[in-house]
């Protein structure tokens, strides 16, 4: 930052100064006078770690960067024009600026010590109120800007319980809301299922008909599962072509039911290739378990997966507990 004299004696004026206009009050045009006008190369560090300053800029641009860390999709860059002030927020609690402020052009900026500015905010009419203005409009920008978070940061931690190819929730999710649910469910001493679901020969069916085939088939189950629960029940893919529903408040004999019903529509479920063929029917293998007093969520998934086995044993395509 170089200076080059003084605001009195610049080419510039009051009213080129946004927290200033509709302002000619006297003491205030005389006290601005003596400031400090520096100039800034693009590309300069405009910085003072350990005053709180403010920058109005008379020509050019600044580029503020929050202090905060934040994501590379997410930048907190924000660009002050000819007119525009950084710094009040500093200069209001004496506390040293921490954001990166650089030049995006040759610049020239006109610097006002935090001193003179508790000084005009107690002389001038204008200022305070500018100022005021100005504070309310960076709370709102701060606030849209955490409310973009939060949804950025929903967004993303759905994304990462979910299975991208069909779509329901994945391990991750289960192994967060399995002990939640069962917690829950032994807690206020209603029923939970489990219901483990194994598509038969899928290995065949890969190799027979390809991967990408076998991805159709994976998503169809996964779609048949989803349109035949209640709004309260969950889907997970388990891993590979296993799959879970979990079933709140429901007793060992309601999942039975349920098991019926998904088995029979997979069994009629057309899957089709990508040229839009229909391929051979899907079957699934399905084991049931229940919530018991003094088992536990591993021990039930481990129930589920042994009467899984039992299905696969008894011959595929059907139920077992
Ligand atoms: N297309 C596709 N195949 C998968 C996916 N995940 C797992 N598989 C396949 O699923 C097959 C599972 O094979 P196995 O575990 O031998 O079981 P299976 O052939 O279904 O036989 P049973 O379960 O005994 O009826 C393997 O060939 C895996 O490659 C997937 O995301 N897409």
């Amino acid at each position: 930052m170089e200076p080059i004299g003084t605001f009195g004696a610049s080419r510039y004026t009051i009213r080129d100064l946004q927290l200033f206009s509709e302002s000619n009050e006297p003491g205030v045009v005389a006290a601005l006078a003596g400031c400090e006008v520096v100039r800034v190369a693009k590309g300069g560090l405009v910085s003072d770690p350990f005053l709180a300053r403010l920058y109005i800029v008379l020509s050019g641009a600044l580029a503020v960067e929050s202090d905060v860390p934040v994501g590379i999709h997410d930048s907190t860059v924000t660009m002050i024009h000819p007119g525009e002030s950084v710094g009040e927020q500093s200069v209001l609690d004496e506390a040293p600026n921490l954001s990166r402020i650089t030049a995006t052009d040759d610049s020239e900026l006109l610097i006002i010590e935090h001193k003179l500015v508790w000084q005009l905010i107690e002389e001038s009419s204008v200022l305070p109120r500018n100022l005021l203005r100005l504070l309310s409009f960076r709370v709102r920008a701060a606030n849209a800007l955490l409310r973009r978070r939060q949804k950025l940061g929903e967004f993303y931690r759905q994304l990462s319980l979910n299975d991208p190819l069909t779509g329901l929730y994945n391990r991750a999710w289960l192994n967060e809301m399995l002990t939640k649910l069962v917690g829950r469910a032994r807690q206020d001493g209603r029923a939970l299922s489990l219901v483990m679901i194994d598509l038969d020969h899928f290995k065949k069916f890969n190799d027979t008909h390809g991967h990408a085939a076998g991805d159709s088939a994976l998503c169809a189950a996964a779609n048949v599962i989803r349109n035949a629960l209640r709004p309260t029940d969950y889907a997970v893919r388990y891993g590979g072509e296993e799959m879970m529903v979990v079933l709140p408040e429901t007793t060992n004999k309601i999942a039975i039911s349920v098991a019926d019903r998904l088995c029979k529509r997979i069994r009629e479920t057309v899957v089709f290739d990508d040229m839009r063929l229909p391929l051979p029917h899907i079957t699934g293998s399905f084991g049931i378990a229940s919530l018991e007093p003094g088992l536990s969520d591993d021990a039930l998934v481990e129930a589920a997966d042994a009467a899984l086995y039992r299905a696969k044993e008894a011959g595929r395509d059907t139920i077992s507990l």
